[in-house]
């Protein structure tokens, strides 16, 4: 089915910011004008973890044979915009190779910077197929730049705003690549994502589908513990988090739930229709996430392994959803898994991505 969606401008009247707490950059910076904060170090010449100094260097080696430059780099066009900032398309001058690079002007709130710091920790270190790669990054002028990988047929949100609904097998292979990203992030990594929603899983032709976006990210157990402060969507927001109660791994599983049911129904799951008007109002929301029963597919439409795919990760109590590493074997991911289906298919027939301004 080929329909365009309407915009779901009610996502924009869920943001909250958080309060304003600025502190001045020069804090963060040294003598010689490098941004540091704890272990992390950066300016023009590149991103450096002093404790992990030699792993990065040989990585380096291994990535690059020339010198990255930020100047080396020419501007096509933006491809979208985000809270923290713009995205733009870039091409490397010599190399000729594409990538994506994000710019965040840093005169920020505090808590969104030390968001930033702990993304860039995370892209550094990232080793999966199934999460975007940060191939390098820049503090140049009171703004980070982050070179990622381009995925370019965009995000999720970019393929459901086109196609009104995804099917079940493409929906089984989307899941898969999501879960193999969350399994590596949770268990590898000891990450909670916190910010698993459509625009956050970009896709690419080959039909790679990819975690990105760790700036609502944080180390369990780290120093920042868990914070009260959030910027972005609070619709995919698990109902532990909403009402300020601790949580956990599974609470990016309740997201990951949310967003597949979004795409197999064609709206947003706490929306009872398409009309705008039924949109709930912020504090409706809210309220239903954490005092209404969870959505669920619905039985008449769909196959019992993905009501029971559905059901396994939206449920209220963080107790009762299975963990990334358990829903890899659930039965919905296992029917599809041998049926060889091709999600660079569908991406392949679809309209590359334009410039949605938020
Ligand atoms: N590596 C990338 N390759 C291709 N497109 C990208 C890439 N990273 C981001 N984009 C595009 O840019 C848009 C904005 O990304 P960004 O991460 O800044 O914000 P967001 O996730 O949409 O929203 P928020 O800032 O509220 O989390 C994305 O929705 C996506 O369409």
């Amino acid at each position: 089915m080929m329909r365009m969606k309407k915009p779901l401008i009610s996502t924009k009247q869920l943001k909250l910011s958080v309060p304003a707490q600025e502190t001045p950059i020069t804090n963060f910076l040294t003598a010689s004008g490098t941004f540091q904060d704890g272990d992390l170090l950066l300016n023009m010449k590149g991103l450096r973890l002093i404790s992990e100094e030699k792993e990065t260097r040989s990585s380096d080696v291994k990535e690059l044979d020339f010198e990255f430059l930020l100047e080396d780099l020419e501007t096509i066009k933006v491809i979208g915009k985000g809270s923290g900032g713009v995205v733009q398309l870039v091409r490397h001058k010599w190399v000729g190779r594409l990538f994506a690079l994000k710019v965040i002007q840093m005169n920020i709130q505090e808590e969104v910077r030390k968001q930033i710091v702990q993304e860039l920790k995370i892209n550094q270190a990232a080793q999966c197929s199934h999460v975007v790669v940060c191939h390098h990054s820049f503090y140049h002028n009171g703004a980070i730049s982050l070179v990622l990988e381009y995925m370019d047929r965009g995000s999720l949100a970019d393929v459901i705003r086109q196609v009104k609904t995804i099917l079940e097998p493409y929906l089984a292979v989307v899941c898969k690549q999501v879960l193999l990203g969350l399994v590596y992030l949770h268990n590898e990594r000891h990450v909670i994502h916190r910010d698993i929603k459509p625009s956050n899983l970009l896709v690419n032709q080959k039909g790679e589908v990819k975690i990105t976006d760790f700036g609502v990210s944080a180390m369990l157990g780290s120093s920042m513990g868990q914070r009260d402060t959030f910027v972005g969507t609070y619709n995919y927001m698990s109902p532990e988090r909403i009402s300020g109660s601790t949580y956990d791994y599974s609470s990016d599983i309740w997201s990951l739930g949310l967003v597949i049911l979004e795409c197999a129904i064609g709206r947003f799951p706490y929306i009872q229709s398409e009309d705008q008007q039924s949109w709930p109002s912020f504090y409706e929301l809210l309220d239903a996430i954490v005092g209404k029963p969870p959505p669920s597919a619905p039985p008449d439409q769909f196959s019992p392994e993905f009501c029971s795919f559905i059901s396994s990760c939206i449920q209220k109590d963080p107790r009762d959803r299975m963990s990334s590493s358990e829903l890899l074997s659930h039965p919905f991911i296992k029917k599809f898994e041998d049926k060889d289906i091709d999600l660079a298919i569908l991406v392949g027939s679809l309209e590359a991505p334009v410039n949605f301004s938020r």
